[in-house]
């Protein structure tokens, strides 16, 4: 048996003013970071010994994460970085007020891009050359569906967490609203059209128990 800890980061600056985020690497605002310690504190009374940790390469989940570590007494454990767990990148989108771009597109438009499988939202005529990406071996995409996004995620997923829960091993990982909605669909086998009403909310832990063949025996929401 084994078990998988998904929480989203707490609220950032961007989740604050209601800004397209994707792969700008944003604060936490000081509510998001009390809500990462209180996520991690209500994980406490679980009592899960966490084998590893892992995150993205995006400061409000590295903050997040660290913040729930602390709760639970458990810094000391292996921490993992991965661009593979960034938010789902919203290209041109990125930096925007939502509201303004539901009122120049409409309602389904926005909703097709902030939820659906497969849109890939306006794509960025140019990308940042950043250290952390290059050093990763990989350019910053100019957009991503959610399906691109679960695409570069799952590998991650099939080497690094299956592994380590088929052994038997607890594992957290602190990650993005979409970027976590890839996984979440992939462990549930949640089909491409259900997965436009699933939504992950700020610093609620998703703690899964799974058998050594990585069936779910259980599912716990600490909202
Ligand atoms: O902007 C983003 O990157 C995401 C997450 O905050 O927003 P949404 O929930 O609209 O996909």
């Amino acid at each position: 048996m084994s078990r998988l800890v998904l929480v989203r980061h707490g609220e950032s600056t961007a989740n604050y003013t209601k800004t397209f985020t994707g792969w700008s690497d944003v604060a936490l605002t000081e509510r998001g970071r009390a809500a990462a310690f209180t996520a991690g504190q209500k994980l406490g009374r679980l009592q899960i010994q966490f084998k590893a940790a892992h995150t993205s390469y995006l400061k409000r989940a590295i903050e997040s994460e660290n913040l729930i570590l602390e709760a639970i007494h458990q810094l000391e454990i292996p921490q993992y970085k991965t661009w593979r767990l960034n938010e789902r990148h919203y290209g041109a989108l990125r930096g925007q007020k939502k509201a303004t771009v539901r009122q120049a597109v409409g309602d389904w438009q926005f909703q097709q891009w902030r939820r659906s499988y497969a849109a890939v939202p306006p794509q960025l005529d140019q990308v940042p050359r950043l250290r952390r990406y290059q050093m990763a071996g990989i350019r910053e995409p100019r957009a991503e569906s959610l399906k691109m996004a679960s695409d570069r995620l799952l590998p991650y997923w099939q080497d690094q967490l299956a592994p380590r829960l088929r052994a038997g091993q607890d594992q957290l990982v602190v990650a993005h609203g979409s970027s976590l909605r890839a996984l979440v669909k992939w462990i549930e086998e949640i089909s491409d059209c259900g997965i436009d009403g699933v939504e992950v909310l700020n610093a609620v832990p998703i703690v899964y128990t799974f058998d050594p063949q990585l069936q779910i025996l259980d599912k716990q929401v600490l909202s």
